[in-house]
């Protein structure tokens, strides 16, 4: 099995520490979001594991080796790190043709990926034609072109369409079934949430988080219950005499912090009291993210990147 492994990682410009001492695993077998705001160091991280770039000091390894001395490095990692890197006045088939015979691939994985990608149609047509959607997925077409067992993906959601990230979500499921290392960076916890297995989060270059997804929500979200009722004063004083805090919204809701909908449901039952609606509900996964990440942010303005709506986590 292939696993990703990041030791002390560290990488300096000029002044900026884009990566400061960051160590983790990626392990095969489930889908990674590396997540964190704008200028985190995620982009820098995949540079660095793919000999992009040099570090300042520490080592990022793929199997155990370094990525440049990997004999047929397409066969063993699949990267999307520029969708707009592709030669815009060859089709997408040549480019695709182009790289298996650059990388002694067998030609008949351009059909496959082709196919995979739900290219097949436009596959004649040249690259400077297509839509961002397209180049997204001509990108993770050159990525699963050697059939690796490692896929590194940058911002793979960017630019598709709602039909596209549905898509981008199930082949990543797919994929860490199949028992690959998955590895997809993103800003976007909404997004991230819907398919990752396990985060790695960063903050100004550093190690915020290395947590599977589910504990990560138990551990950073608070529970509250959403309860209405045809009889809310008689509701709000046996909640309030039970030590609960309640907040009355529009629509002759309560909003019931710190507790579950079982508890408010026997509650209420023991008063007789009837209930219309009672709904668990937890503080969003975005909101814990970021909670987590807003000393770190690099920009202030990021903040406006991520709306702050419940949403389910
Ligand atoms: N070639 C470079 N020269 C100088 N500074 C750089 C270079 N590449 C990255 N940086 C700086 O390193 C920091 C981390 O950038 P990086 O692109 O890795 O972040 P990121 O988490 O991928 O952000 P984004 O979500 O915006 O892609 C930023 O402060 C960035 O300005």
């Amino acid at each position: 099995m292939t696993s990703i492994d990041v030791k002390e990682l560290t990488k300096e410009f000029s002044g900026t520490r884009a990566v400061d001492r960051l160590t983790c695993s990626i392990e095969p077998g489930r889908v990674t979001g590396f997540l964190g705001p704008n200028g985190a160091g995620k982009s820098t991280t995949m540079r660095l594991v793919l000999g992009l770039d040099r570090p300042t000091s520490g080592t990022a390894t793929v199997g155990g080796h370094p990525y440049a001395t990997l004999r047929e490095p397409l066969r063993t990692v699949g990267t999307l790190l520029d969708a707009q890197a592709a030669h815009g006045s060859r089709t997408a088939r040549d480019h695709l043709r182009f790289l298996t015979v650059s990388n002694r691939l067998p030609a008949r994985r351009v059909d496959e990926v082709l196919q995979n990608t739900g290219l097949t149609a436009v596959a004649h047509r040249r690259i400077r034609t297509f839509s961002l959607g397209m180049r997204q997925r001509l990108g993770i077409a050159a990525a699963l072109l050697g059939d690796p067992p490692v896929l590194m993906l940058d911002e793979p959601t960017n630019g598709l369409d709602p039909e596209g990230i549905i898509w981008i979500r199930h082949l990543l499921r797919r994929l860490a079934r199949e028992g690959r290392t998955v590895l997809v960076s993103s800003h976007l916890m909404n997004e991230t949430a819907a398919f990752a297995d396990h985060l790695v989060i960063l903050g100004k270059g550093r190690l915020l988080a290395d947590i599977p997804k589910q504990d990560f929500i138990e551990q950073h979200s608070h529970p509250r219950v959403r309860v209405r009722t045809s009889d809310p004063s008689r509701l709000r004083a046996a909640l309030l005499a039970q030590g609960h805090t309640v907040t009355e919204e529009a629509g002759g809701r309560w909003v019931v912090d710190g507790a579950t909908a079982e508890q408010i449901g026997a509650a209420a039952a023991r008063e007789s009291i009837p209930v219309l609606e009672l709904t668990d509900e937890r503080a969003s996964l975005e909101q814990a993210y970021l909670a987590l990440t807003a000393a770190e942010a690099e920009f202030a303005a990021t903040a406006t990147a991520f709306p702050t709506a419940p949403q389910e986590a």
